[in-house]
């Protein structure tokens, strides 16, 4: 997995890069610059008018000079603008500066009329991973100028006045798309930032994962790339009980499609068996939303241990008796998978925590999670939250968002990458409760089942919404699972 490592270490990685490889810091410069400029020319509609690009005294801004450059090369209009005097920039601006052809207007930003072309682009390259204070006076009065700028705004690495680790704290860009290169900053996966950030974007350029773990601080970014090894193979004589029995445990009267979502999506992601069990007098009332899921009348004595897998909460509700849920924990000894109700009902009587089989899987919203744990002023406190929270019970917490952040017992946390904003819709969380229990029932660790069903279930939700958009709802995403696999290359 991809370390995220802090912007004060980004540095030394690329010092201890640069000596092992026996390149030059313009090298790996000139690296990014080229990054930078195939996502620009794959993804920017070449008819733009105008690319003005603002460039600040240190190595973002160096980026900036070497985009120039390489812009116009591809027949680009380029204007480029330096903040400060040329003589008092990094030594690889210095050395940019010094390769741009005669077709790149260059202005210092005093001299500039503030016209801005109608059509045209804005790359901030202004300040990077190195910005060690607020932004103030020509800095901050350019970042204003340009924030009410209408034209298409593209953040090099990370917006300007944006800290790399931390929450902001004065003038920031706000960017339609940040490229970030290597691994995305820390700062660029907090809900607070979603304005400043705009698309994010992750262009490699070269430093291999081994040499950026020596910089690791426990906390990571999950990619296609990581999924596969993680995923247990079946053979051609495997029969569905090796496909795990599962059963999801929910759905109070009126809400009884969370278990059914639940249900399906654990099918669809290869279960053998589902089993739903409303909170119903009579759970046989409901009707399964498909053919091949089974309803389970539970009497509170039953023992559960016949099935691989068990998740509990989806439209539970807020009236369940808590014997039934002690129950429910005494005759299941593995663990197991806490979403919705099956979270709420646990923040109302703290004493259930302790019950939890270690390694379960629980699965807030943030809201769910501050009802566990209570507020947090930013996303860096409900970090370290997450991560005393899973240490201290020894469970496996999958905080949902954007980034939905698995932190494990460990205290590894760990960012995902898939998804998109077509996901917020009802019930999307269920979907992931049953893609995750099926993981669990067909013999993957908590661990990896947490992992893949994250990644799928992001995956599910960027397939389906290429044809639904805004119109996705969570049954579009169950259907999308199988094409995952197909993604991913997993048999
Ligand atoms: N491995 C990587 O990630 C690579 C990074 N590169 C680029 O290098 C950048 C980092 O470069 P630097 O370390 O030079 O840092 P920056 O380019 O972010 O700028 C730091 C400079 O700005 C000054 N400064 C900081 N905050 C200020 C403020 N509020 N007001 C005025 N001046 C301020 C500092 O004193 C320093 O001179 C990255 O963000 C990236 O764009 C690439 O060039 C090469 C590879
Ligand atoms: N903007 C987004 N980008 C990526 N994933 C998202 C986004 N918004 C929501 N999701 C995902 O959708 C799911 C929503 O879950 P949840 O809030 O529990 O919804 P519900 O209770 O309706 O099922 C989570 O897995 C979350 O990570
Ligand atoms: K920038």
């Amino acid at each position: 997995m991809l370390p995220i490592i802090s912007g004060e270490q980004v540095k030394h990685l690329d010092q201890q890069y640069i000596s092992a490889e026996g390149i030059s810091s313009l090298d790996l410069m000139e690296r990014a610059a080229n990054a930078f400029v195939a996502w620009f020319t794959t993804t920017i509609n070449p008819n733009i008018k105008q690319v003005y690009i603002f460039a600040g005294p240190g190595n973002n801004g160096g980026d900036g000079v070497a985009i120039a450059r390489l812009l116009q090369e591809r027949y680009y209009n380029v204007h480029l603008f330096y903040l400060q005097e040329v003589a008092d920039c990094s030594a690889d601006f210095k050395a940019n500066y010094s390769r741009l052809p005669d077709k790149v207007l260059v202005t210092k930003f005093n001299e500039w009329n503030g016209i801005i072309a109608e059509h045209s682009v804005i790359i901030d390259g202004v300040f990077g991973v190195g910005i060690n204070r607020p932004i103030e006076g020509v800095f901050q009065r350019l970042i204003q100028i340009l924030n009410k700028a209408t034209a298409l705004k593209i953040a090099i690495d990370i917006p300007s006045g944006l800290p790399a680790d931390q929450i902001a704290f004065g003038t920031v860009f706000r960017a339609d798309h940040t490229v970030s290169f290597q691994f995305p900053k820390l700062s660029l996966l907090f809900p607070e930032h979603a304005s400043f950030i705009g698309e994010l974007h992750i262009m490699d350029i070269g430093i291999s994962e081994e040499t950026m773990d020596a910089f690791q601080v426990g906390r990571f970014y999950l990619r296609a790339k990581d999924i596969p090894s993680l995923h247990r193979s079946f053979h051609r004589f495997s029969h569905k009980g090796d496909y795990g029995k599962v059963l999801i445990i929910g759905g109070a009267k009126g809400k009884t499609g969370a278990i059914n979502l639940s249900a399906h999506a654990a099918l669809r992601t290869d279960s053998g068996l589902v089993h739903l069990a409303p909170y119903l007098e009579d759970p046989y009332l409901i009707q399964p939303i498909i053919s091949e899921l089974m309803l389970f009348q539970d009497d509170s004595k039953q023992n559960l241990n016949n099935f691989d897998a068990i998740a509990i909460g989806p439209g539970w509700g807020m009236g369940v008796d808590i014997a039934y849920y002690q129950s429910i924990l005494a005759r299941f000894q593995k663990p197991i998978v806490i979403d919705a109700d099956g979270l709420n009902l646990l923040a109302a009587n703290p004493d259930l925590i302790h019950k939890i089989p270690k390694n379960s899987v629980l699965t807030p919203h943030l809201k769910e999670f501050e009802r566990l744990v209570g507020k947090s002023k930013d996303h860096l406190e409900r970090m370290e939250k997450a991560k005393n929270f899973a240490i201290a019970n020894g469970l496996i917490l999958v905080l949902k968002g954007a980034h939905t952040l698995v932190t494990l017992p460990d205290g590894r946390q760990i960012f995902n990458s898939s998804g998109n904003q077509y996901m917020a819709t009802a019930g999307s969380g269920d979907v992931l409760t049953g893609m995750i229990a099926s993981f669990l029932g067909q013999g993957y660790s908590p661990e990896h089942a947490a992992l893949c069903g994250v990644y799928h279930h992001g995956l599910a939700g960027e397939l389906a919404s290429k044809s639904k958009w805004r119109g996705m709802i969570a049954s579009d995403i169950i259907e999308a699972i199988p094409r995952t696999f197909l993604e991913l290359g997993i048999k």
